[in-house]
């Protein structure tokens, strides 16, 4: 479904002690035009090392399951969750939820995360977190975007995964404009050539220890899911970092 990968390596690596298997870590760029872009490292943190972080994550998180409201409806969250802020940030509330911001100084492991993200991410300048803990293929994250007004008009969120490998699917949102567009016959061949380049839905398989960053126009014009997966049986782990302005 990703029609144009770039791989390209990495200039600084975070854990240059610590590359098990000696090759470089790759990249892959996938523009997904309109200036969203999505960047992967299937290998972003060493293979062990994740392991580690995962018990610890499991263990040591204040994990909760929170009530939201969806469409006027009040559900039980399908995944369990806790949120890390930095002091003085405005409140985050999604779903008519306001998560208590945890300190990260009492987990100084999410510290050291935060910072191999800082250093994959030149420029980046993450001041939040948002853990997600599926337990199971029953759990999941429905169709939506990160587009909450405190995160600014053009949010870069990085997405690091560990345990169960579970697909994050993207998927665009219905053009506004589509409907007073132009037809077909009036439009230039080479106009309708460049439309067609770019897919309306791609998918990530997340890996272990894996970072996918989403950038630019991704939360104004895509929509992401974890769909469930009923066969799935093991826990996965995810963690969004965000930058509240
Ligand atoms: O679990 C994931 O990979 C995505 C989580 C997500 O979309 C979110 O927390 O907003
Ligand atoms: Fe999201």
């Amino acid at each position: 479904m990703s029609l144009r990968l770039k791989a390209v390596s990495e200039s600084t690596d975070p854990y240059p002690d610590d590359n098990e298997s000696g090759v470089k870590r790759r990249r892959q760029m996938v523009d997904l035009g309109n200036g969203s872009e999505i960047v992967y490292m299937p290998s972003f943190l060493p293979f062990r090392r994740a392991w580690d972080y995962f018990d610890y994550l499991n263990d040591q998180i204040p994990w909760t399951r929170p009530t939201i409201r969806v469409f006027g409806r009040s559900c039980v969250q399908p995944r369990d969750t806790c949120y890390i802020a930095s002091p003085g940030l405005p409140d985050l509330i999604y779903s008519g939820y306001q998560p208590h911001a945890y300190s990260w100084d009492d987990f100084p492991q999410l510290k050291e995360i935060l910072d191999a993200v800082h250093k994959a991410l030149p420029g980046s300048s993450f001041n939040s977190l948002l853990l997600n803990r599926y337990k199971g293929g029953n759990d999941y994250v429905g169709w939506h975007s990160d587009d909450e007004k405190l995160y600014g008009s053009t949010p870069e969120i990085a997405s690091v995964s560990f345990g169960c490998e579970r697909e994050f699917i993207l998927k665009k949102k219905p053009s506004k404009t589509s409907h007073v567009s132009k037809s077909h016959d009036e439009e230039p061949a080479s106009k309708r050539l460049k439309k067609s380049n770019h897919a309306d839905k791609h998918s990530f398989t997340l890996k272990h220890g894996s970072l996918l960053v989403m950038r630019g126009n991704t939360q104004r014009d895509w929509i992401h899911s974890v769909p469930k997966r009923t066969k799935v049986e093991a826990n996965r782990i995810n963690l969004t970092f965000r930058h509240v302005l």
